[in-house]
């Protein structure tokens, strides 16, 4: 196969941007396919020392890319010039969840359930292959044109590298959980243990969860302040209310997300499948295992 180049492509608009890289709707000559192209620019990803998230992004999405899951977004094929690095991935036709909670302001229980079991899916089998997202928020979860999730995003992420090879340097005796030195993911949903001892864990993820069911219902995520430091001290203070009328089962799953100790929120303790999220009261009578092959229910 001949290693495609930015001249394979038809780009149109703009439909993401991050501190390095751009998005763009493309469009493949040869197949006449949609696809989402992101374009790193080399310069700004040295300036901002960022080559190794880009490695592992490009890691992450390569292995899940061939793990047979459609819960995420696919890389196709990555190419460069003198300037820039492409990577050609799927493009989910209806954008990312936050629009549409904004637009509904609040998820019913039977769309809670559908869309934050399929986001459970996802990190079943993000974390059985020893990979942590670390940055999971509304933004990172897309929509198909069938209005199933894809989770994108994979530049803060982790391979937890097999217990055998971890370097012992960064991991602390005392501490299954490996040490990482610098802070990433987006203020308002990481976890207190990224603030603090910058352990990283796949719980990190859950704590996102917990804080992505509660945006959900109540419209707005759990922890909120103009200030990044009050934000952090909310976090860490577990500061943060439930509105009247939010669906009590929800609350309770809520609850044994939002956890202080990574090691005592709900899943943590499971293998394979997080078991003990999937037979949480507020789970009843969703089957997890034929979502993908479910109609979602109408977000309104
Ligand atoms: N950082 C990243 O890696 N980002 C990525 C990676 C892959 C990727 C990605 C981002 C995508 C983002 C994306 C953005 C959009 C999009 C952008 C602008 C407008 C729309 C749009 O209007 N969609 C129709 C749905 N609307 C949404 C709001 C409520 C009414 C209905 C979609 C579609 N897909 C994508 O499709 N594939």
């Amino acid at each position: 196969v001949t290693k495609r180049n930015p001249r394979d492509y038809i780009f149109g608009k703009v439909i993401g941007e991050g501190s390095y890289s751009t998005v763009y709707l493309a469009k493949d000559i040869h197949t006449n396919r949609e696809h989402a192209i992101k374009v790193c620019e080399k310069q700004q990803i040295i300036r901002e020392k960022k080559r190794e998230q880009v490695r592992r992004e490009k890691d992450a999405l390569n292995i899940l890319s061939n793990s047979g899951s459609s819960l995420f977004v696919k890389l196709y094929c990555t190419f460069q010039d003198a300037e820039r690095l492409y990577f050609v991935m799927s493009y989910a036709k209806n954008g990312d969840l936050l629009p549409y909670i904004n637009k509904v302001g609040s998820f019913d229980a039977a769309c809670t359930r559908f869309y934050s079991g399929e986001i459970l899916r996802a990190l079943e089998h993000l974390h059985d292959l020893n990979i942590m997202h670390r940055d999971l928020k509304p933004e990172n979860i897309l929509l198909d044109h069938n209005m199933h999730i894809k989770v994108a995003d994979f530049g803060c992420s982790k391979i937890l590298e097999q217990p055998d090879a971890v370097d012992k340097s960064i991991l602390d005796e005392n501490n299954p959980r490996q040490r990482s030195n610098s802070f990433v993911g987006t203020a308002q949903y990481v976890s207190p243990e990224l603030l603090t001892e910058k352990t990283i864990s796949p719980s990190s993820d859950l704590w996102a969860l917990g804080c992505i069911i509660y945006q959900m219902i109540a419209g707005l995520p759990p922890f909120r302040s103009r200030s990044e430091y009050m934000l952090f001290k909310k976090i860490l203070n577990l500061d943060y209310v439930y509105p009247d009328g939010f669906n009590a089962d929800a609350k309770d799953l809520v609850q044994k997300l939002l956890v202080l100790d990574p090691n005592e929120r709900l899943g943590t303790k499971d293998d394979q499948r997080y078991t003990s999220i999937r037979s949480h009261p507020f789970y009843n009578g969703l089957d997890f295992d034929t979502l993908h092959v479910t109609n979602p229910p109408p977000i309104y």
